[in-house]
């Protein structure tokens, strides 16, 4: 078992994990960016219609204030002359409350402060000398004002509005002033209060103490705004929109404007978690979108990725089997579709030719006899276990030159070299295909005979040896040889020592008997 195997990551799983994992990321990254975008986008939506609100509403608002200062600079004016009038003083006083909604009550007081008529009558303040700080200020300052909150005398929270009832000569004769009851149902109430609406988002409107005059939760009427970090900023820029936690701890998206003559502050927000909520189904939406087309991108990317990897893993497959007689057919079977691939693919192929020719140069080298080419005794046995294996039948000659020493020694070794180069060609000649000659000793030679008939051996085995009896050898002349030979059959299997022991034998035999001769090998098993 390969070790590397189990500790090193296959190509093909890396490109997957690749391909998953710049998929996810892509998707990730999507899925964030839109996520972003969209909040981003809802927020800022949530800013400026909130901005859009506030600014139409604190216009609104003047513009109420202006022309119910109007209409009091109008009252005032016609009662320069009346003020000794106190009919015509409640007419105008009656009329002021009940023509319009401006005011919840109208007070005409004298230059002393003391109430000549008040509507609704109800009140009972004619005759009375007024002290609150409505009163006070608008005698005090002798001009068009319009108060602070406070609380009135006769326990009401209110904003005091009052003109000046200046006489023909420029004297000084009272003020005219009508009252807004905030906790009551009143104008402003009427002009904000309609635009309530529900989620969490509210209106309400701060002076410049930070006092509220309207809230849609009357309680907090009155109160002073605390622990709110946006008001500070809304005080001095006058317009404008922010993300603020208000003073319950609710983050808030708040668009803010300032009511000119007033200096008052008109607030519309909306929770931040109202405004997103829609951004749930939204993002459902984009990866119910973008999940198609990202698994789209992960099934390219990896089929890719494949096609990338496939011709080199297989090249590396092959690269283990190099020693496969068949390597070279398959390797130029692998479909190198790119240049890298295919130019790895080409030095493989060279390098498979390569080392097939030098394993079969080794192979030849390992199982030939240099001197006469013919093959050695290793390769003669390797092809004896292989004719074992197969089971069929076989025959053996051992080979002996007669009286070669006596070559050597008339015409010296170099002589005796060639006389068996020149027999091995002989041997050769007569062997057929498949047979084969090998030499296993000095002068000693075996052939194998693939016939399957002992005859046949030993009339080939004749032939040979009356070939080589007539065979001119140079300078030598004739020699001659004697042949022992053995038969393997299935039926009487022998290994392969015992077989060339038989042939031996039988050889032996041959030059007992006179030489120049064939023998058949007695069975010795
Ligand atoms: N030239 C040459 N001679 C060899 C080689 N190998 C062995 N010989 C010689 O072969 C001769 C064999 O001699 P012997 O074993 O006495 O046999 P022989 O003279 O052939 O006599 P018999 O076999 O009994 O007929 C020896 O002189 C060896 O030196 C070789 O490679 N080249």
């Amino acid at each position: 078992m390969n070790p590397l195997k189990n500790t090193i990551l296959k190509l093909n799983r890396l490109i997957l994990a690749l391909a998953l994992t710049a998929t996810i990321l892509t998707l990730f990254n999507s899925f964030y960016s839109n996520y972003q975008v969209q909040k981003e986008q809802l927020i800022l939506q949530s800013l400026e219609s909130n901005m859009a609100y506030a600014s139409k509403l604190s216009d609104t608002t003047e513009m109420f204030l202006r022309s119910s200062q109007q209409q009091l600079a109008f009252t005032a004016n016609a009662l320069s002359e009346q003020m000794s009038n106190s009919v015509r003083l409640n007419q105008e006083a009656n009329r002021l409350k009940y023509q319009t909604d401006s005011f919840n009550s109208v007070v005409i007081s004298n230059e002393l402060g003391i109430t000549k008529a008040a509507s609704p009558e109800a009140l009972n303040l004619v005759g009375v000398k007024l002290n609150s700080v409505g009163t006070t200020e608008a005698l005090y300052e002798k001009k068009a004002l319009i108060s602070a909150p406070y609380i009135s005398s006769i326990n009401n929270l209110v904003v005091f509005m009052s003109e000046p009832i200046v006489g023909r000569n420029g004297d000084y004769l009272g003020f005219l002033g009508g009252t807004i009851y905030l906790k009551n149902l009143n104008i402003l109430s009427e002009i904000l209060g309609d635009h309530y609406y529900e989620n969490g988002s509210y209106i309400y409107v701060v002076d410049k103490e930070k006092k509220i005059l309207y809230h849609p939760n009357i309680s907090r009427i009155g109160t002073t705004v605390i622990n709110n970090d946006g008001l500070d900023k809304m005080l001095t820029q006058k317009e404008g929109g922010m993300q603020l936690i208000n003073s319950q701890g609710i983050t808030m998206l708040a668009g803010y404007s300032t009511i000119a003559s007033t200096g008052w502050i008109v607030v519309t927000q909306s929770p931040l978690q109202a405004t997103l909520e829609p951004l749930f189904g939204i993002m459902q939406k984009v990866l119910l979108r973008t999940l198609p087309v990202a698994c789209a991108v992960f099934l390219f990317i990896w089929f890719f990725a494949r096609s990338i990897s496939r011709p080199l893993q297989q090249l590396a497959d092959k690269a283990t089997t190099l020693n496969s007689p068949t390597v070279s057919r398959e390797i130029e079977s692998i479909n190198s579709w790119y240049v890298e691939s295919h130019g790895l693919k080409q030095a493989m192929l060279i390098g498979v030719q390569l080392l097939q020719n030098q394993i079969g140069e080794l192979k030849r080298d390992a199982e030939t006899d240099p001197l006469t080419g013919a093959s050695n005794r290793r390769a003669l046995q390797l092809t004896l276990k292989q004719q074992i294996y197969i089971g069929r039948a076989f025959s053996v000659l051992a080979l002996d030159i007669d009286f070669f020493k006596r070559v050597n020694d008339t015409y010296g070794h170099k002589v005796g070299d060639d006389v068996l180069k020149q027999l091995t060609k002989v041997m050769t000649h007569f062997s057929k295909a498949g047979d084969m000659v090998s030499r296993t000793g000095g002068e000693e030679f075996v052939i194998l005979l693939k016939n399957e008939r002992l005859e046949m051996a030993l009339a080939l085995a004749e032939q040979l040896r009356t070939a080589v009896a007539n065979e001119p050898f140079e300078l030598v002349g004739n020699i001659t040889v004697s042949i022992g030979i053995a038969h393997w059959s299935p039926e009487k299997p022998q290994t392969i020592e015992t077989l060339l022991a038989l042939a031996d034998q039988a050889l032996y035999k041959a030059k007992e008997q006179g030489r120049n001769r064939c023998v058949i090998a007695n069975d010795l098993s």
